[in-house]
């Protein structure tokens, strides 16, 4: 019995299936993150470890802005306290955001930790102030 494919039909599949693969891989590589060295990931993690509160953040985001407001101006957190890292103004920062990402998953600044835990983003942090729980945190 002929095949329903015709003649022929088994290299065209062959070659359809390899074209699909091809076109596939170079969508996931393109959409996988960066590889970033162990190296990074344990001086990003030493980072978040170092004081109370970490921030890293982008000069002009302004649901990074928000949370400084939140964190130093309204409830006055000591400056001293924090490691708040500017990553568009330092050479690394694309790294530290790549490396934030293998650790914790989040993409997007605003990325917060207190006490060495992930908090997570603005919204995160916003949601907490209002509930009362943030300054409790903070202590
Ligand atoms: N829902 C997030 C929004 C944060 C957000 O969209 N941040 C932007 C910058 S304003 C971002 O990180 N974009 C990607 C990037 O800069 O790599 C939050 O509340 O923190």
């Amino acid at each position: 019995m002929d095949s329903v494919f015709g003649q022929n039909s088994i290299p065209t599949i062959v070659i359809i299936l390899l074209l699909t693969s091809l076109i596939s891989k170079r969508f996931f590589t393109a959409a996988a993150p960066k590889m970033v060295s162990q190296a990074t990931i344990q001086q990003v993690k030493g980072l978040i470890g170092q004081k109370k509160l970490f921030v890293a953040s982008k000069t002009y985001c302004p649901y990074c802005q928000a949370t400084l407001k939140t964190l130093f101006t309204d409830l006055k957190f000591p400056e001293a306290q924090a490691v708040v890292l500017q990553l568009d103004t330092s050479d690394d920062g694309q790294d530290i955001q790549d490396a934030l990402y293998e650790i914790n998953g989040q993409k997007t600044v605003p990325n917060i930790y207190i006490d060495g835990k992930h908090i997570g983003g603005n919204s995160d942090l916003q949601q907490l102030n209002a509930s009362g729980k943030l300054q409790g945190l903070l202590q």
